[in-house]
């Protein structure tokens, strides 16, 4: 094949205007993000040479080389991984694979550019991946030849970035006689110190020295100047190991920092802030494996896609096996990022293989343990005593981060993991009449329970002001018992799973019947009671008036202001999930709630008192109901037909 000349996909072009005007502030980590790759393409050779050992040629150890050439200025990251073939090369290195970055850049607009700092701040969390070469290089070439092809079918990839003003790179065969990839970077005059042996050094046990593979360098000697002249670093012939090369997790907890879990949190989730809690252990037993699991301190945009790629990397024994091992953690911990290094799978292991093995399952099971345990954590140390020690005080407010980033689908443990119910229900936190933050447990709830009260009380509704709001409340308030605020979608599905909390039923206090049981007095009792007899004859002409539309009308002693709400029966849906459900395109069978009336309320007093034949009462009755539906957020079915009556009232 002769050279050719290809441009570079829109986004990309972008993508390197960006890097190069804008990466300056932390230039270093182009080093970084190349050996990444490197060591990915290292993993990738050895799992297909698990099938296919060939491919290893006569080079069965992986590992990376950086050199510098201080004469051509020129830095090598060289690799004999699975390598790339001149389709490969055109395609992964001439467009964004990921999505993600993709459409971030692709909505840089031109007058962004001015801030184009934010945006290098901002890019920095998508990962630039091999394009961050040309933060300090003006020309970048790539040789590689991919394992299994022929010498003669390798390639070399050059580009200028797009300095030339074309944004295109050029391709051409080459014959070169080792598999694997060398990235040859031509480093920009203000980039110079990027030749230093030392400064690499640096920068490697900063940022790669989790990297289980060796990373090699070449020694350098002092050497003694000729008379009268100062010595200097010369390189010589001799490889050494610069990183630790081994995998992290194998390594003993005392020997690592902070510092490198978080180093290599970053390198596993692309996640450019530091994690909010990690674990790490090696599990021995009937299954061994060890966990290495993070807890990020970011909720990703597709948190609530439940079809999401999980955040588990599989090893087994060491070996790199796959990405996103969604067998090894439930859906509702889709959150969490880390490895697993498992003795027991077989190499081979596949997905499907993954779904039915005892092993994977124990495993689960002891990484869903080990992070409940780590909120368990969090949780206590959320609000430190104040002689708590330094190390707890460090955790203040954490929980609380957590929670309002991943609490929403924590919640969905409750229908899918039963084995870990109780521990999940005290992770729980809602806001309540007595906090707008989510900062009350089921079993701070339970502290606070009025002498005599026997169900915790919970409302759900799309918004805080909604809830706080709602007409069901009245009697709650004025009774000063406390009643939990639910805004969360999955809030109401969640809690059908979940009927009592240590001893003590969960109440809707917007379904059934309000039964606050020994909190109400007997005269109170018998009031209602006495309002139940009295209001017969008027609860009749209103159910018929409102036939189409309520199951049933009643009184209620719930209502100290309002003069009518609606509420579900007892094991019905609740008006507000159905109508969400109805939102998002399912067909819901229609299932009329029941009319509440406030037996104390002028209004009810009126109707009470009016003709249950005149046209009036028809109005008044429609009026009250589709008032009811308005108080709780929802919308009546003839809107005109509901202001037309309000109407008529006014004049
Ligand atoms: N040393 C290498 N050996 C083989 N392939 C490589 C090498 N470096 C890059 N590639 C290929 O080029 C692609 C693009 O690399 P790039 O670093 O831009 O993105 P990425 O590695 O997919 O993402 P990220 O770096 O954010 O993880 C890689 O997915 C890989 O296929």
């Amino acid at each position: 094949m002769t050279k050719q000349t290809l441009s570079f996909q829109a986004e990309v072009a972008q993508l390197l205007h960006l890097v190069t005007h804008s990466l300056y502030s932390n230039k270093e980590i182009f080093l970084r993000e190349l050996i990444s790759n490197a060591s990915d393409a290292c993993d990738k050779l050895r799992y297909e040479a698990l099938n296919s050992p060939a491919l290893l040629e006569d080079a069965p150890n992986l590992e990376v080389r950086v050199s510098v050439d201080k004469t051509a200025r020129t830095l090598t990251i060289t690799d004999n991984g699975i390598g790339l073939s001149q389709q490969e090369a055109i395609d992964n290195l001439g467009t964004i694979a990921k999505s993600g970055t993709r459409d971030f850049v692709s909505r840089l607009s031109g007058d962004q550019k001015a801030q184009a700092d934010e945006q290098g701040q901002l890019i920095g969390q998508f990962g630039v991946g091999f394009y961050s070469g040309f933060i300090v290089a003006d020309k970048i070439t790539v040789e590689s030849r991919r394992a299994g092809l022929p010498a003669d079918q390798a390639v070399r990839w050059v580009s200028d970035g797009g300095a030339s003003g074309g944004g295109a790179f050029e391709v051409e065969n080459i014959t070169r006689a080792a598999r694997g990839t060398s990235v040859t970077l031509h480093l920009r005059e203000d980039a110079q110190d990027y030749l230093s042996a030392w400064k690499l050094k640096g920068i490697i046990n900063k940022y790669s020295d989790h990297i289980s593979l060796p990373i090699l360098m070449q020694k350098e000697e002092w050497k003694e100047g000729e008379e009268g002249k100062g010595g200097e670093m010369v390189t010589t012939d001799e490889w050494e190991t610069v990183n630790q090369a081994s995998a992290l997790w194998t390594r003993p907890k005392k020997d690592i920092t902070p510092e490198h879990y978080a180093e290599f949190y970053k390198q596993i989730s692309h996640d450019h802030e530091a994690p909010l809690a990690y674990t790490h252990n090696r599990v021995e037993g009937s299954t061994e494996y060890t966990q290495l699991l993070y807890i990020p301190s970011k909720a990703p945009l597709d948190l609530f896609n439940r079809d999401k790629a999980a955040g588990i990397k599989l090893y087994v024994k060491r070996v790199f096996i796959m990405d996103d091992a969604e067998a090894l953690m439930p859906v509702y911990l889709r959150f969490v990022k880390g490895v697993v290094d498992s003795s027991d799978l077989p190499l081979n292991v596949s997905r499907e293989l993954l779904q039915e093995s005892r092993d994977v399952r124990a495993i689960r099971e002891g990484c869903t343990k080990r992070v409940l345990s780590m909120l368990e954590d969090l949780a206590k140390n959320n609000r430190p005593a104040d002689d708590a020690s330094e190390e707890d005080k460090a955790g203040a407010g954490k929980y609380d981060k957590f929670y309002a980033e991943f609490g929403a689908v924590l919640k969905e443990g409750l229908g899918e993991d039963f084995a870990n119910r109780e521990r999940l229900a005290k992770l729980l936190r809602y806001a309540s009449t007595s906090s707008d933050t989510a900062s009350v447990s089921l079993a701070d709830y339970k502290a606070r329970m009025k002498e005599g009260q026997e169900a915790i009380y919970y409302i759900t509704a799309d918004t805080l002001a909604g809830a706080k709001n709602s007409p069901q409340l009245e009697v709650f308030k004025k009774k000063g018992i406390e009643v939990l605020l639910m805004t969360d979608r999955v809030d109401e599905w969640a809690l059908s799973h979940l009927h009592e909390f240590d001893g003590t039923p969960l109440q809707s206090v917007a379904r059934g019947a309000v039964d606050l049981g020994k909190l109400q007095d007997d005269a109170e009792k018998k009031a209602f009671e006495e309002a139940s007899e009295v209001f017969k004859p008027v609860l009749a002409k209103l159910k018929d008036a409102l036939k189409d539309k309520a199951e049933d009308v009643r009184v209620t002693s719930r209502l100290v202001d309002s003069p009518a709400c609606l509420v579900v029966q007892e094991h019905g849906m609740s008006t507000q999930l159905a109508r969400m459900l109805r939102q998002a395109g399912q067909t819901m069978p229609d299932v009329k709630p029941v009319l509440e009336v406030n037996p104390e309320h002028p209004l009810v007093k009126k109707l009470a008192a009016g003709d249950g034949a005149s046209v009036h009462f028809h109005d008044l009755a429609n009026i009250l109901f589709d008032q009811a539906l308005l108080a709780e957020g929802g919308l009546p079915d003839d809107p005109a037909a509901y202001v037309k009556r309000v109407n008529a009232l006014l004049v």
